[in-house]
């Protein structure tokens, strides 16, 4: 009796609570009561996940809830679907300035990538968007400096951004603030509670433009499944306004529900319900699991196909070829499987325009058909929750022929955004062969020729930014109660941060030779010159070691007078002024029918299906 007593209490104050804690993943949330409501100005709404699009809600049109939200893309810090967020960029600064430049500019382009279609458009067109506004500040991964703990930067550095974004939010320019670094959750909602605007690292950012851009229903499920364990990683308790121990985005209070370990009737002192993270966790593992079991029948369904196509591909009967096409985010995959199959994919200088998957088909120089699988694109730190949710749709790459490395050849950080797409291969499982045997397109040729020669590019380091003088130094700060400037302590020590440092994966990853280096030290293309310096074995060998650079059998296209056969891995191409196009093709021809000779070679008969003999064999036989 008592037991009933308590559950009746419990469900007054339930049905008050937001309703965000009881339907998260469908409907937005009223405005909290009082006792929840979030101190002001903090903003950043308190759902781990709220719907961002309506319209996307009213096209699945589901009977029941769960159904209503399936596929439906989900925000992160809740942004408002109908514009595209503005977001204040804060990038650690890092040595030499090169890589600072371009870490930055990534970081420029990831801000600005975060708009949803609306209707299969964007709003705003890329080209017309300025850059958002940014600070560079210490880097507390450097090696003089400290990563604190609790705020990730440094007491000054914090107050350094707070100053800026004060003087931006007079304007009311600003939605949420990009940290181009990765962040524990703990110094996520300190920043968020010191800076009073909702954070995104660069794991959250890059999730929440997969999530923005996704249009099929496969890649709304992945992007959600990738976003819900990147949030249950981050459901964390913080200490809230009044020093009180609170949970949330914006520190609402403790809440419970009726469910939970203490319903089973073990009295009230024992603590009847679940706490707030309790019930945010289960909410998280049911939604995860009806994902998983939805993602599990996608998964079924594109290896059926992939089935199909292998077996009975063309309209003769006869098995098509696939060749994944992969490469880092915006190095033109899309425009280059446009180019070669004569069709119209999207293709868009902002980062991830391809989330959805896409397959065309293309006719080979030798009258052959073969599929291109344009994929999404690849970017380091591509975060492992993105990977593991797009395993579907990445089984593609794993199972493919054949494989077309496409890089930005006209990008100054073309060696390290070739060890970061080798590296995810890896991750998913691709084979040390099928790498081995990959060919690499440098795309853009056309903009290194603009820029005065492309063999001279290769290799160089390029500056591209603003001077040095436009980054706000920020060893000094402003007093926030004065606003005037102050010393900062804990952030005075230069940074001695270097590129080394910086590239996560680079440390144990040394880079043998490059694309670029062949190309300088080889201007005749002689044989032996160009032969690899590592052997098949020591590939393999390096393979297991982890040692990805050196599997990359970067051999040249012989353009000159060599005519004699040899490997022939790089491709470099303009798929805008289709320069190179028809050398890919013949070479991708080329490496499939060696495949598919090899695949001859080694075929037994008991492969073969059964089938009931030929009546005039038959015969036949039975007249000799
Ligand atoms: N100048 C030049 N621009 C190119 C070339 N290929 C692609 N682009 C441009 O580069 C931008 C990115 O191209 P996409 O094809 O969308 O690149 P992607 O690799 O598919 O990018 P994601 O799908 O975002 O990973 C677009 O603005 C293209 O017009 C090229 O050969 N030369
Ligand atoms: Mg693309």
């Amino acid at each position: 009796m008592l037991h009933l007593r308590v559950i009746t209490r419990l469900r007054t104050p339930l049905r008050s609570l937001p309703r965000i804690l009881l339907t998260p993943f469908s409907s937005p949330p009223p405005p909290s009561p009082p006792f929840l409501r979030p101190p002001p100005p903090i903003s950043p709404p308190s759902a781990p996940f709220s719907t961002t699009s309506s319209s996307r809600r009213r096209r699945g049109g589901g009977d029941a809830e769960a159904d209503e939200s399936d596929g439906a893309g989900v925000s992160l810090f809740g942004r408002d679907p109908t514009h595209p967020p503005k977001l204040f960029v804060v990038q650690p600064r890092l040595r030499p300035d090169s890589l600072l430049h371009s870490k930055l500019s990534e970081a420029l382009n990831l801000a600005n990538s975060l708009e949803e279609r609306r209707d299969g458009v964007f709003a705003e067109d890329y080209g017309s968007k300025e850059p958002p506004p940014h600070l560079v500040v210490q880097n507390p991964g450097a090696r003089s400096l400290r990563v604190h703990s609790d705020t990730y930067f440094g007491r000054g550095t914090v107050e350094n951004v707070k100053c800026e974004l004060r003087a931006l939010v007079t304007e009311n320019a600003i939605d949420a603030i990009f940290v181009n670094a990765i962040l524990s959750g703990i110094q996520q909602r300190n920043l968020e509670v010191s800076w009073q605007k909702p954070v995104l690292d660069r794991i959250g950012l890059i999730i929440e433009i997969f999530n923005a851009h996704a249009e099929t229903k496969e890649a709304k499920l992945q992007s959600e499944l990738a976003a819900l364990m990147y949030k249950r990683t981050r459901l964390v308790r913080v200490r809230g306004p009044g020093g009180r121990m609170t949970f949330g985005t914006s520190g609402e209070a403790e809440v419970v529900s009726a469910r939970g370990r203490g319903s089973g009737g073990r009295g009230f002192i024992s603590g009847a319900g679940e706490t707030e993270l309790q019930l945010q966790r289960r909410r998280i593992q049911e939604r995860r699991i009806h994902i998983l079991s939805q993602i599990e029948e996608v998964r079924r369904t594109r290896s059926l196909q992939r089935y199909a196509r292998r077996r009975h591909g063309s309209s003769y009967g006869q098995g098509l070829a696939t060749v994944a096409v992969v490469g880092y985010t915006n190095a033109g995959k899309s425009t280059l499987v446009s180019a070669l199959s004569e069709s119209d994919l999207y293709s868009d200088d902002r980062l991830f325009a391809t989330v959805d998957p896409r397959v065309r088909s293309v006719v080979l120089p030798s009258g052959k058909k073969a599929l291109l699988s344009d994929t999404v694109g690849f970017i380091s730190d591509l975060p492992v929750q993105l990977v593991e949710a797009f395993h579907a749709t990445l089984e593609e790459v794993v199972e493919a022929d054949l494989l077309v490395h496409v890089l930005d050849s006209s990008s100054p950080d073309l060696d390290a955004q070739r060890e970061a797409v080798l590296q995810v291969l890896q991750q998913l499982g691709v084979s040390g062969e099928k790498i081995k045997n990959m060919i690499e397109v440098w795309n853009k040729i056309d903009l290194l020729e603009s820029n005065g020669g492309a063999d001279e590019c290769f290799g160089e380091e390029e500056i591209i930014g603003e001077d040095e003088e436009e980054y706000p130094e920020d060893d000094m700060t402003c007093d926030p109660s004065s606003g005037k400037p102050v010393d900062e302590d804990d952030d005075a020590m230069a940074s001695e941060f270097s590129q080394e440092e910086s590239l996560d994966n680079a440390d144990d990853v040394a880079s043998e030779f490059s694309c670029g280096e062949h190309m300088d030290d080889n201007d005749d293309y002689d044989d032996g010159d160009i032969a690899s310096d590592v052997s098949t074995e020591e590939v393999m060998e390096n393979f297991d070691n982890k040692d990805v650079d050196s599997l990359v059998e970067c051999d040249v296209k012989d353009s000159g007078d060599h005519h004699e056969s040899k490997t022939i891995n790089c491709v470099k191409t303009s798929a805008i002024t289709g320069v190179g196009l028809q050398e890919l093709l013949n070479l991708i021809d080329q490496k499939l029918n060696k495949e598919e000779s090899d695949e001859k070679r080694t075929f037994f008969p008991c492969d073969r299906k059964w089938r009931p003999s030929d009546t005039a064999d038959d015969e036949k036989a039975a007249e000799q």
